[in-house]
């Protein structure tokens, strides 16, 4: 009884192999067939580290994204890379960045006769960025499986017991956007032949499982939507194979129902986050179907309570017999791959956890549980029970102080000393900024010496004397630079953070951070989320030695930088062992506190950056509101207790704020810098004044393109912007932190951006 599974494995390699390889190759330092033997090196190496289970995913692997591999297996490439006559990866690869080669190992480098990029937007709630499959009335499909069969190829020769892996249809059609906006349901017709193509090619290979992807059901469906289910499932029944139709990252709810009534063979359900949907699901799925459960997490690093999942999946297993597979809960994308490479990391701390590797091993000691009884894997099991109990005790994770001051926490904590009308005044008279005052988002180009010197520095190369005296030279530059370009709010440039969450992660108590527990984001970018354990505080300031240092080279206002408690929470691994929004009460409280030590000593305008608050939304919007209440309370009691004249700012790089914007404005900053550029500033409509009455930058430009945006480009957006937003409450900044670009290309976009607050400053009255 009971099939062991993997949904999916990071691809990215134990040490970023595929990073270094992908990034190699885009800048011509290495040849086509060097990138294609690097994946299938690491495409060997993860079949052999899952032979403990009994099917293994084919199709998981992606040299830049999953949605996008997708998109060329269903033919769906957008038009402006048709007809491309050269090599098919180099294509991927244009949709994926832009134009191909050479470039840094960016996203965007479409440019100067390139092609655009295709849209990147974050997959579900994870902090992992998909290519948006584009859509018009007219598209066709049209099969290309050779990438799969090729893989499947590959995993037969090595003895792998395949389970192709596939996104459902009516997953990639609800991610994708229409361009034109049509119907995209139209197309589902369309689609499906070529699925039904797809499934008919992998059965002729002699294929029995298919893994088939909609996590859109664990969301709200809209009525056209369920119907799609029924027909899509209807269409790709054929007998030729069995579905599993694959469901993470929430509980069905309302879609359970229907999830069931599809003719598939199989079903899998994220039994972390739905376990009490078991046995709802079991009573309404046929007696012949699968039925897969998730029992170990796949969104975090924590050790399984093994007993714990055993107490409740025994009976379970009784009455399912053969029908029961069990995996982790969803791919394990985003988590780190070995923990094994960890030696560094605390001992204690380290015997609580478990990344890709140790997950798959528990889904087969609570299989072998199952299979001979829990005495077969006495060892692992007592092992199990010492770490948990050791974690649960722990005089580091619990700090009574920490726990005291959450209880503490008082509504006026939250509160600045005057409405923000009052506010702006005093600020004013100390700040004496011009109208359409320009600023930047923070970073200054991360150059390969910058992470090189740091590198050295955590390596123990060089001291932490010659490290500090480095970053001194960065911040100098980088202030001089801006300086230069007449800039009139100034930043340091961040050159001394790896990561804006994981170098406060590293400072604050509580956290421990991993050497090699990298996770991609997007392409070949991967952060390293620190590991949230314990009750946080802060031993000591983190920032103010930097930040003082650069506003001491300037008359210029220098604005403090900081990362706010929602992102920091929202971008590392947090404890499964207390609710979220206690977490981030401890956060927002020991962020708090380096608020105040920057005012005291004399940052007048600090920004809190939010960059990930709403990706912490929760995947259905009636429990919305309950997230946004404590995350905007976190960040008020973060940024609200300093003086009238300390200027607030905050920062988020998303577009959608018409669904949240009451939300927004409760955080009461001075200042919201946002992305717009990309939609040509209509967002600002969410921005009226009655929704939101603060300061506004909406971003000039793409920082995620290399292209410079012109003077009059920016001119023009910003009297957009002055139509909907009175100038005296317009900013003038990009979109987001320029860490991603080359300096060479920073200077010129800056300079335009500065000429055009000038002319904007003479011609809007
Ligand atoms: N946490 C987080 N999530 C986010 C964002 C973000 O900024 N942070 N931005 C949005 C987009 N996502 C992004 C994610 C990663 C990167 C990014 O630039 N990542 C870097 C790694 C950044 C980092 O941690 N750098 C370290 C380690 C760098 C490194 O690889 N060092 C080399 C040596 C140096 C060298 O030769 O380059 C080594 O150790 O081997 C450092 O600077 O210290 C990368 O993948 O290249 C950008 C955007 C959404 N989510
Ligand atoms: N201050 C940060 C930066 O400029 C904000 C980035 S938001 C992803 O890089
Ligand atoms: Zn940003």
């Amino acid at each position: 009884m009971a099939t062991t599974h993997s949904l999916g494995f990071p691809r990215i390699g134990a040490k970023r192999e595929l990073k270094l390889a992908q990034e190699a190759y885009w800048k011509g330092l290495s040849s086509r067939d060097d990138l294609i033997a690097t994946g299938a090196a690491l495409r060997a190496a993860h079949w052999r580290v899952q032979a403990g289970v009994d099917l293994a995913p084919v199709g998981d692997f992606s040299f830049y994204d999953q949605m996008l591999d997708m998109s060329f297996t269903l033919g769906n490439l957008p038009e402006r890379v048709r007809g491309f006559t050269g090599d098919t990866l180099d294509n991927y690869f244009r949709v994926a960045r832009g134009r191909s080669a050479p470039g840094a190992g960016d996203h965007a480098e479409g440019c100067c006769g390139g092609v655009a990029a295709g849209e990147m937007t974050k997959w579900f709630d994870t902090n992992y960025h998909y290519i948006v499959p584009e859509f018009e009335a007219k598209t066709e499909f049209q099969l290309d499986p050779s990438r799969l069969l090729a893989q499947l190829a590959e995993a037969k020769a090595q003895g792998v017991k395949a389970k192709p892996v596939i996104i459902g249809p009516v997953t990639y059609l609800a991610l994708g956007k229409a361009k034109d906006g049509s119907d995209k349901l139209a197309l589902l017709p369309r689609l499906l032949l070529v699925y039904a193509e797809l499934l008919a090619v992998l059965a002729a290979e002699g294929v029995e499982w298919v893994q088939i992807d909609e996590p859109i059901l664990v969301t709200e469906l809209v009525p056209g939507w369920r119907e799609a289910f029924e027909r899509a499932y209807a269409a790709l029944n054929s007998g030729k194979l069995k579905l599993l139709l694959a469901t993470y990252f929430g509980a069905l709810k309302e879609n359970l129902p229907l999830a069931c009534s599809l003719p598939v063979q199989g079903i899998h359900l994220d039994a972390v986050n739905a376990r009490d949907e078991v046995t709802a699901l079991i009573a309404a799925c046929p007696t012949d179907r699968v039925v897969s459960l998730g029992v170990v997490n796949g969104r975090n690093i924590w050790k399984t309570d093994l007993e714990a999942v055993l107490d409740w999946l025994e009976p379970v297993a009784r009455a399912l017999g053969d029908r029961l597979w069990l995996a982790p809960s969803c791919s394990l994308l985003h988590v780190p791959v070995d923990l094994a490479n960890e030696t560094a990391l605390d001992p204690e701390v380290r015997s609580w956890l478990a990344f890709a590797v140790q997950k798959l091993d528990e889904v087969r000691v609570i299989a072998a549980a199952l299979r001979q009884g829990r005495g077969a894997v006495a060892a692992d099991l007592a092992a199990n029970r010492a770490a948990l109990a050791s974690r649960r005790v722990s005089s580091r994770v619990n700090n009574p102080e920490v726990k005291a001051a959450v209880a503490r926490i008082d509504p006026a904590l939250g509160r600045r000393q005057s409405p923000f009308p009052q506010r702006a005044a005093k600020q004013d008279l100390r700040l004496h900024l011009p109208r359409f005052p320009t600023t930047t988002i923070g970073s200054f180009p991360q150059t390969a010496e910058i992470r090189q010197t740091r590198s050295q520095f955590k390596a123990g190369k060089i001291d932490a004397a010659t490290y500090r005296a480095a970053m001194h030279g960065e911040i100098e530059r980088c202030v001089r630079e801006q300086e230069v370009l007449g800039l009139d709010v100034l930043v340091h440039g961040e050159p001394e953070r790896n990561d804006m969450v994981e170098y406060f992660g590293e400072q604050l108590d509580g956290y421990v951070f991993s050497q090699f527990g990298w996770v991609q984001s997007y392409g070949s970018r991967c952060v390293k989320p620190p590991i949230l354990f314990g009750d946080i505080s802060r031993p000591k300031a983190m920032t103010v030695e930097w930040i003082s240092y650069a506003a001491s080279l300037t008359d210029r206002p220098m604005k403090g930088m900081l990362t706010g408690p929602v992102t920091i929470l929202n971008w590392s691994f947090v404890r499964d062992d207390q609710p979220r929004s206690v977490s981030c009460r401890q956060l927002a409280l020991a962020m708090r506190e380096e608020v105040l030590d920057l005012e005291k000593a004399g940052i007048r305008v600090i920004q809190i950056d939010e960059a990930a608050l709403r990706e912490g939304l929760p995947l259905r919007r009636s429990q919305w509101q309950d997230y946004l209440d404590w995350a905007v309370e976190c960040f008020r009691i973060t940024a609200n207790g300093v003086d009238d004249e300390t200027q607030i700012h905050t920062h988020m790089c998303y577009s959608e704020f018409n669904d949240i914007i009451a939300s927004i404005a409760a955080m009461d900053a001075d200042v919201i810098t946002i992305e717009t550029s990309r939609s040509d500033m209509e967002l600002l409509d969410a921005f009226d004044d009655f929704k939101y009455p603060n300061q506004i930058g909406p971003g000039v430009y793409d920082i995620h393109s290399p292209n410079i945006p012109s003077e009059e480009h920016i001119v023009d957006l910003m009297k957009k912007a002055a139509e909907r937003i009175p100038a005296e409450r317009l900013w003038v900044n990009p979109d987001c932190g320029l860490k991603t670009r080359q300096w060479s290309e920073v200077i010129p976009a800056l300079t335009n951006m500065v000429s055009a607050a000038k002319t904007l400053r003479a011609t809007v009255v």
